[in-house]
C-alpha cells in the first residue's frame, strides 16, 4: 500500500511515522504530480488557513478533488477543516465532505486537552475494546453530520469530534501524537474498502 500525507505545513512527518511503522509506503505530497499511483491521502493537523492558501498556490485544489473522488482521504484537525464542505468564517478549503465546521471551537492553544474517547467503530480492531485517548489541540468541532456522514466519535456531552462518509474520515484530535495506531489501522480499512458515500 502507498500512501500520501499532504506536506504543505503541519503535523506530517508524524503521521509519516506511524505509517511506516504499519509497513505502509508513505509519499509526502506537495505537487499534483505526487498524488500519482496513491491508494490514499492523510491531510494532516496544523492550520488550514496556511495550507489552503498554499493548496491553491501550489494549484492543489482540484488535483486533490479528484483524487478524493476515487479515494480514501482522512483529515486530522486542520486538515478535517480543509475538507469540510462548510466552516464558520469562509476560507480556502476542499468541501468535500457533508460536515459542518467550527475552528478553535474549544478556545485557545492554552485550552488543548487530552480525554478518553469511546470510539465503537474501531472494537473490531486488534485491541480495539480499550477507551481512546485523544489529543486535541486548539481544535475544531464538527457541529453537524449531514448527508451520508456519521459521526463515529462523541464527547461525553455529546458533541461529535469524528466522523466518516464513505472511504472520507475526519478527526477533530491528532491520533498522530500518541501511540495508539487504532485511526491509522482503521484508515487503511477505508483505504482497502469500496464503500460508497
Ligand atoms: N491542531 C490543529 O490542526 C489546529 C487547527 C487550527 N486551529 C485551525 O484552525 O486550522
Amino acid at each position: 500500500m502507498r500512501i500520501g500525507v499532504l506536506a504543505l505545513q503541519g503535523a506530517f512527518h508524524e503521521h509519516q511515522v506511524m505509517l511506516e511503522h504499519l509497513g505502509v509506503d508513505v509519499v509526502q505530497v506537495r505537487l499534483p504530480a505526487d498524488l500519482e499511483g496513491l491508494d490514499g491521502l492523510i491531510l494532516p493537523g496544523g492550520e488550514s488557513t496556511t495550507i489552503g492558501k498554499l493548496a491553491v498556490d501550489f494549484d492543489l485544489m482540484d488535483p486533490l478533488k479528484a483524487f478524493a473522488a476515487e479515494h480514501a482521504l482522512w483529515g486530522t484537525c486542520a486538515g478535517a477543516i480543509f475538507m469540510a464542505r462548510k466552516v464558520g468564517r469562509p476560507q480556502p478549503v476542499l468541501g468535500l465532505m457533508d460536515i459542518v465546521i467550527e475552528r478553535n471551537a474549544f478556545g485557545r492553544q492554552v485550552a488543548s486537552f487530552e480525554t478518553d474517547l469511546d470510539v465503537p467503530a474501531l472494537r473490531h480492531l486488534n485491541g480495539g475494546g480499550k477507551a481512546y485517548h485523544a489529543v486535541f489541540i486548539r481544535a475544531p468541532l464538527i457541529e453537524a453530520v449531514q448527508g451520508t456522514a456519521e459521526a463515529l466519535a462523541t464527547l461525553p456531552d455529546g458533541r461529535i469530534v469524528a466522523a466518516r462518509q464513505g472511504r472520507w474520515l475526519v478527526t477533530s484530535f491528532h491520533p498522530e501524537l500518541t501511540q495508539d495506531d487504532r485511526f491509522h489501522r482503521y484508515f487503511l480499512e477505508l483505504v482497502q474498502s469500496k464503500f460508497d458515500r
